[in-house]
């Protein structure tokens, strides 16, 4: 995925205060890449243009060379509020992911039903939403955006909603899915630790108006403990980075 000078202004006919100035990155196949700044830098602003959510003001964003101008080129989004749907269950809600007509109802439950799996879930699938955790909930919105097979996982916050120990659970997990998945993940968080423990790549994004101030590479092996040296000398790079 290619993003070339994104620029992005709101307000009529792009008129108001440039939110991202100047975007260039360039996001390999399989790579996973956070996004970390501080709050209102531009984070979620940029994942909804790669999303094809929002239109930039200029500059493009491209995946496999095709110019994105709307959702639906391959890319799956998770959002920090599971937007379920609370009167579908959990398998339910994870075929309403599949747009495949040719698939009979039977298949796409039979599908969700894998994915639900995958996600640890397969226990839950007959529950509602309100019958779930948080965490549990998460999942859900997970297998949902997974069921259309997407290249690229764009993930707003998705963990930011729940306690430390689940947040760290799925963590895990979803590193277990982009390595069983081989998916491009675009992953914005607050946390510096979650980008460290998930990420090959830690972009930073400083605000006024949103642009890349730093672009570090993780190559640290995983599973990667909070507490090795390297990843401690990291977070102290990236916080100074943050607080510069
Ligand atoms: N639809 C919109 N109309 C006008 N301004 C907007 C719109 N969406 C975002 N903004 C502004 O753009 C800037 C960046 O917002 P964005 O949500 O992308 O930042 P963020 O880094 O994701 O913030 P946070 O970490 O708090 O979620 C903010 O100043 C915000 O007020």
């Amino acid at each position: 995925m290619q993003i070339s000078n994104v620029t992005k202004s709101f307000g009529a006919a792009g008129h108001g205060p440039t939110v991202l100035q100047n975007i260039d990155l360039t996001v390999r196949e399989n790579e996973f890449v956070s996004l970390v700044g501080r709050s209102g830098c531009g984070k979620t602003t940029l994942l909804n243009i790669i999303a094809g959510l929002e239109r930039p003001t200029s500059g493009t964003v491209e995946i496999h060379g095709r110019e994105v101008r709307g959702p639906g080129q391959g890319q799956g989004v998770v959002f920090q509020q599971h937007a379920l749907f609370p009167w579908m269950t959990a398998r339910k809600n994870v075929a309403f992911g599949f747009r495949d007509k040719s698939l009979s109802k039977s298949d796409k439950e039979e599908r969700a039903r894998e994915l639900l799996q995958l996600v640890g879930l397969s226990a839950a699938a007959d529950k509602y939403p309100r019958e779930m955790s948080g965490g549990m909930q998460q999942r859900v919105a997970i297998a949902r955006a997974l069921a259309l097979d997407p290249e690229i996982l764009l993930m707003d916050e998705p963990f930011g909603a729940l306690d430390e120990l689940t947040r760290i659970e799925l963590q895990q997990e979803l590193l277990r899915i982009w390595e069983a998945r081989k998916k491009t993940v675009v992953f914005v968080t607050h946390s510096i630790n979650e980008a460290l423990v998930l990420s090959d790549r830690v972009i930073l994004l400083a605000p006024h108006p949103g642009r890349i101030e730093r672009d570090l590479a993780i190559s640290l092996p995983r599973p990667r403990p909070r507490t090795d040296p390297r990843f401690v000398a990291l977070h102290e790079e990236i916080w100074k980075g943050l607080s510069s």
